[in-house]
């Protein structure tokens, strides 16, 4: 089954263009939608999960026609939204119980297997008749998979997963969304590079609603070897070099200031090479995008 999403546009009454002609094709595995704040992440989460509607443009899962026929997309979809919000005084055990009443599992026994074997999954079995109040983070994030997998869905949503994780949730997290990528569609939202270069074989980068990439992280580190700079400046230089050199990131480094530069050539005299990362990759993108849209103003 294949998402495809096709001219996708929204604009929010207030005149926020949030979506401006979004084209993704996604496949089984994991995808990385990767971009900063405000970029329109969570507006196409929201439209694939049949939450809210565009204003034009196509999405199809597989033979559903999703901004049509939002019921049989909630039948074969799970959602870990943004702001997950859980009844801080029931059990992980109880409100997993009661998410697959309202998914449809009716049969007692099954509903218990089906219960225990993803709490088992997602490693809350033992803390399973705690309070999810007394929850930390992480394990509210699992609680989150948990009820997103419930049906077995074959789409599965996560919005910012990781955001406030410490290293060690955060592992386990990842952890636990490549175990369940193996088989199905898993679209990753995040502002976080790592997740995606750790996680994701396919990502976009989204800035202001529109695709800037999409294709392979190891691809598209690839396309940049060569063009990426640094060099150890002093703080106060960075704008002067910010009006020279494309500067795609700066950086504290043991009290001094290393900048990465994005340029075919090399740039100049005490500049070093560099080979890219994937938030190389992130930052040039959104850099030139934003170049290109001062121009059009200055023009
Ligand atoms: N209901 C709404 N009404 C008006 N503007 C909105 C609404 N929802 C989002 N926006 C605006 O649309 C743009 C895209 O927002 P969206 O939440 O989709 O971005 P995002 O990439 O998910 O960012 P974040 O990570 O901050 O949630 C932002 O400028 C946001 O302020």
């Amino acid at each position: 089954m294949e998402l495809v999403i096709e001219h996708l546009s929204k604009t929010y009454p207030n005149g926020t263009k949030a979506l401006n002609d979004v084209s993704l094709r996604i496949e089984p595995g994991m995808f990385g939608l990767l971009g900063p704040n405000g970029a329109g992440k969570s507006s196409l989460m929201r439209t694939i999960s049949t939450l809210q509607e565009a204003d034009s443009g196509t999405i199809s899962l597989g033979d559903i026609d999703v901004l049509h026929q939002p019921e049989r997309v909630r039948q074969v979809l799970g959602y870990l939204p943004q702001e997950f919000g859980v009844y801080p005084k029931v059990t992980a055990a109880e409100l997993l119980e009661h998410f697959a009443v309202l998914k449809g599992i009716s049969n007692k026994s099954e509903r218990r297997q089906v219960v225990d074997a993803l709490l088992h999954q997602t490693n809350l079995y033992n803390v399973r008749n705690k309070n999810l109040g007394g929850y930390s983070g992480g394990m509210k994030q699992r609680f989150g998979i948990a009820q997103a997998l419930l049906g077995n869905p074959r789409l599965i949503i996560v919005d910012e997963p990781t955001a406030g994780l410490d290293p060690t949730e955060r592992n386990r997290f990842h952890n636990l969304l490549a175990e369940i990528g193996e088989d199905r569609i898993v679209i990753l939202s995040t502002h976080i590079v790592s997740d995606v270069s750790d996680l994701c074989r396919q990502f976009a980068i989204i800035n202001k609603g529109q695709v800037l990439y999409t294709g392979d992280p190891l691809q598209a580190i690839e396309e940049m070897r060569g063009q990426i700079w640094r060099r150890l400046i002093r703080k106060e230089e960075l704008s002067s070099y910010q009006e020279q050199f494309a500067v795609i990131s700066s950086r504290l480094f043991a009290g001094q200031t290393i900048i990465h530069v994005h340029s075919v050539a090399q740039p100049g005299n005490g500049f070093e090479g560099v080979e890219p990362t994937l938030e190389d990759v992130y930052f040039a993108r959104i850099h030139a995008a934003e170049q290109v849209a001062v121009k059009s103003v200055v023009a």
